[in-house]
């Protein structure tokens, strides 16, 4: 099988690279750069989803050998006022069949919160926060806010977790009918 993964960031890569080697797939990663076709930060759970259903689609249209195609995307998500990081992933296959899901929520701080709101992307902001360079491609703003105890990678990998297991879920659903 060849996978396709919407992104070059090796935050994202990584996690997918170690799902399959956790769950034993017999697939091969191709990572392209494909547009979110949303923002460059995007301001809701919706929106963050929307990013990540977008990629996974967008890499089934680059490349017609790819069989599945991932997406990736990290937002923040208005809480009563409080900002959240949040985080989505999907995939899509050549059936038209998408599969979402979405990670651990974690508070942002009010210097990142106020900077996102005026408009910086929040991987500068992690950065100056950190005192760090290219934040958003190694822990992210998790590993940062949780002295590493769950890094961006580590998220992904759950979201990734959730999603290949209802496809095999719902595979085997579909199986039974048959
Ligand atoms: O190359 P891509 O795949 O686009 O990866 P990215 O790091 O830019 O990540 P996203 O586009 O998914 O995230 C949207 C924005 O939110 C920021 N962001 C989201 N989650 C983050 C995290 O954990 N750490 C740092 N920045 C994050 C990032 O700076 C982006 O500007
Ligand atoms: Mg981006």
């Amino acid at each position: 099988m060849r996978i396709g993964v919407g992104t070059k960031n090796p935050a994202k890569i990584n996690a997918l690279r170690q799902l399959i080697q956790e769950q034993f797939i017999d697939a091969d990663i191709h990572s392209f750069d494909v547009p979110s076709g949303i923002s460059a930060m995007p301001m809701s759970d919706l929106e963050t989803r929307q990013g990540a259903v977008n990629r996974a689609k967008a890499v089934l249209e680059r490349d017609e050998t790819i069989d599945l195609g991932v997406g990736m995307e990290g937002g923040v998500s208005d809480i009563e006022g409080e900002l959240y990081l949040c985080n989505w992933a999907a995939v899509a296959d050549r059936s038209g069949h998408v599969i979402s899901a979405g990670g651990a929520r974690i508070l942002l701080p009010d210097i990142l919160a106020d900077g996102v709101r005026a408009g910086h992307e929040l991987g500068d902001l992690a950065d100056d926060y950190a005192h760090e360079q290219s934040v958003h491609t190694r822990g992210g703003t998790i590993g940062i806010l949780t002295e590493g105890r769950v890094t961006r990678t580590e998220m992904f990998l759950h979201i990734l977790k959730l999603i290949e297991g209802m496809y095999a879920h719902q595979k085997g659903k579909a199986d039974d009918e048959l």
